[in-house]
């Protein structure tokens, strides 16, 4: 027999009300079972000749966390059917809710999320928790609300309002939704489903107002704003995200219902859902939101039954650019933290860095005046180890030179308890190396942080042969609170990231010194949907960087380094990248760049000195031929690091790829798939290396 995937139950009280609880855990998502059985709850509600009145709600103080987002993947295969267009919009949500004969109330606690939050847009009446979350994030897995959620919600918030929440998935919370019209009271959690209760009651007394959200257009804007409003999102949308259609077509969506009529708007929704289902956009996005949550699930550590333990208080080791974004990283989240540097000098410049990486967040209005004091509180200075006594993790962030963390290793080791975890975040030394001076490999790991270490979602948490799992579990524990992705991989140069990063901008060097235009591929890289082309990127990291991870790599992949004479000669000349203002790029007081003739002399040089000659074939690339020259080169490396078992499983590389690297996360999937197209390219790639 199926197992069948959630349910709702329906209980009838002495006061006539019905209560409709909505099951499936953890988040109550909306599986075909349970939309199959909240159809059935509803009808038999309306059909009890006890029940007066309904509230619909969720179980374990979660309303619903909206589409059970898994069948996306099994709609996509075909191993489960879809229900026809507009099956849970109109036959459902409109015909048996909202145009039900008895008032319907939603008691949102947690969340009302996508079509959680179209289920309650349905009913006659919303009550909600203070600090529930109500949101329709849909286009962040590559779909427009397919629930009546484009038609509902700008009808009870407005055009404005409801474009933003969609456009941006940001949900809002209980307060803000109560002074937005979107509930119509606030009740506490324990209070939620009694005040619903008499709510729904009120409604069938003609006390309060029975609307029938679809109906409303009281919100609505006038046509001529409306339109004005459509085409200001239009023109934003084509310029933030121009790979992406679906954003357009919930635009669409939303005007057709506006000229037309909610229930013509339903059908329009649902037609445009089910071709947004199938397209590369959401099956990569709904790949990335499972392959986001999957990084913490490491088989033989995560599953075998081990608890984190509490970490109190954690030490940073220097008060640079990466330890000052660490410990504002940890402040942020609530970790009491000591920041150590080699004297007074250095740690007062850490400790302003730190500041004002803070500062940034008040200015930028995402963090309060008291939020600030609070966090800079929990932040202690040192200049020697006797405070370390205490603390139960070490996360060290100095220069990248053997002897020196050598000896800080075997300096942490007499000063910290017995339990505390060492953690480095070199990206380039191996951490063999770095414990080699100690007994304590087993608790010796990487925690490599991005730059700025406090903004970017990635933490690659590095275990050696020896790193147990216990202290795997920890930082996995840390990198979740301090709200960071975090990927385990194996030790290795470079880990995951800075591995698939390499053969980018090498495949780049390659490319121009044969030929190839530079700022073409640059912008064509971008217009592919990178942050940035290969080019502008050293040009950000700098040439010093550059030159010495570069050289990490000579030394341990010889047989696949490209060693350009491109870097080198612009560095006899002063130009190391951005911060000189001259490297691919002239960079002006603003660091604007801009493309300039000059670097032309030194590609022509770098030709002369390797003896290379113009390939006519690489002069006039397409487009297309750049984006898999510059890619096949890194998913090559990417298979390479799995099968080395540098990385668990490959999904954790598309993440690393996504937020290590800025790989649009809408053509993961599409990429995945098309890997047996690569190699004509790559050995066209290799024919004239
Ligand atoms: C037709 C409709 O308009 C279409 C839709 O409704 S599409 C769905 C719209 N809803 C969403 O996008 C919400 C997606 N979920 C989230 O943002 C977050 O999971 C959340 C805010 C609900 C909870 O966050 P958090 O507490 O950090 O827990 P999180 O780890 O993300 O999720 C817990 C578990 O629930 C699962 N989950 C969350 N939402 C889910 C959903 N809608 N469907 C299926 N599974 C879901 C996660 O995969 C995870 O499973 P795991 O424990 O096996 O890894």
């Amino acid at each position: 027999m199926k197992s069948s995937k959630g349910r709702t139950t329906l209980e009838v009280g002495a006061d006539g009300v019905a209560i409709i609880t909505i099951i499936n855990p953890p988040v109550n998502s909306l599986s075909f079972d349970v939309l199959n059985s909240l159809k059935d709850s509803c009808e038999q509600a309306l059909g009890r000749d006890d029940v007066k009145a309904i509230v619909v709600t969720g179980a374990q103080g979660k309303f619903s966390g909206g589409f059970d987002i898994s069948a996306f993947g099994k709609i996509q295969d075909k191993s489960v059917t879809a229900p026809k267009p507009g099956f849970v919009s109109l036959e459902i949500l409109s015909d048996v809710l909202a145009a039900g004969k008895k008032p319907f109330v939603a008691a949102i606690d947690g969340l009302a999320l996508g079509g959680g939050l179209e289920v309650a847009l349905a009913c006659h009446a919303r009550i909600s928790t203070p600090n529930a979350q109500l949101g329709l994030p849909e286009l962040q897995l590559g779909v427009i609300p397919g629930f009546g959620g484009t038609q509902a919600l700008p009808r009870l918030v407005g055009i404005a309002k409801a474009l933003e929440m969609m456009l941006t998935s940001k949900p809002v919370k209980g307060e803000e939704a109560l002074s937005l019209c979107l509930v119509d009271a606030l009740a506490s959690p324990n209070e939620l489903v009694s005040t619903a209760r008499r709510w729904a009651l009120d409604i069938l007394e003609r006390k309060r107002p029975w609307v029938i959200t679809y109906y409303k257009t009281d919100k609505l804007e006038p046509l001529g704003e409306v339109r004005e409003m459509l085409k200001f999102a239009r023109d934003q949308v084509r310029k933030r995200a121009p790979n992406l259609k679906h954003p357009l077509v919930l635009i669409d969506v939303i005007e057709g219902g506006v000229i037309s009529g909610a229930r013509a708007g339903l059908l329009k929704e649902a037609e445009a859902f089910q071709g947004l289902v199938e397209s590369d956009t959401c099956r990569s996005l709904v790949h990335i939101f499972f392959a986001q949550r999957g990084t913490t699930k490491v088989p033989r550590v995560t599953d075998v039954g081990l608890k984190p333990r509490k970490i109190k208080k954690v030490a940073v080791l220097g008060g640079g650019l990466m330890g000052s974004g660490i410990a504002t990283a940890l402040i942020l989240s609530n970790y009491p933290v000591i920041l150590k540097e080699v004297n007074d000098m250095f740690l007062q410049s850490g400790i302003g860095r730190v500041k004002a990486n803070l500062q940034s967040r008040v200015k930028k209005g995402k963090m309060s005046q008291e939020k600030f004091e609070k966090a800079l509180s929990l932040l202690k200075g040192a200049v020697d180890y006797e405070n370390f006594r205490d603390v139960d993790m070490v996360i060290e962030a100095v220069i990248e030179n053997v002897s020196l963390k050598q000896q800080i290793f075997s300096d942490l080791e007499k000063f910290c308890p017995s339990h505390c975890i060492l953690a480095s975040n070199t990206s380039t030394i191996d951490l063999d190396l770095i414990g080699e001076k100690t007994r304590s490999q087993d608790r010796i790991i990487g925690a490599h942080f991005f730059s700025p270490a406090h903004v970017m979602p990635l933490l690659e948490i590095v275990r050696t042969q020896k790193t147990s799992p216990q202290v795997i579990i920890d930082l996995l524990d840390v990198g979740k609170k301090i709200k960071k992705t975090p990927v385990m991989v194996g030790n290795c140069t470079g880990f995951a990231v800075n591995r698939m990063f390499f053969p980018y901008t090498q495949a780049a060097f390659l490319l121009v010194e044969r030929g190839a235009a530079i700022y073409q591929i640059d912008r064509v890289i971008t217009k592919f949907g990178m942050p940035m082309g290969p080019f502008r990127l050293c040009d950000l990291v700098g040439f010093g960087v550059a030159i010495a991870t570069g050289g990490q790599f000579v030394l341990n992949f010889p047989e696949r380094t490209y060693k350009t004479m491109v870097i080198p000669l612009m560095q006899e000349d002063k130009r190391a990248g951005e911060s000189t203002r001259r490297g691919f790029y002239a960079y002006d007081e603003k660091r604007k760049a801009s493309p300039d003739p000059e670097i032309k002399k030194y590609i022509d040089k770098a030709r002369e000195i390797s003896g290379v000659t113009i390939d006519p074939k690489l002069t006039k690339l397409s487009d297309k031929d750049i984006v898999e020259m510059i890619f096949f080169p890194v998913v090559n490396e990417a298979c390479r690091v799995l099968a080395e078992g540098i990385a668990v499983k490959a999904s954790d590389l598309d993440i690393s790829a996504v937020m290590g690297m800025g790989f649009p996360p809408y053509r993961v999937q599409l990429w995945n798939r098309q890997s047996p197209a690569y190699k004509a390219n790559t050995d066209l790639l290799l024919a004239v290396s």
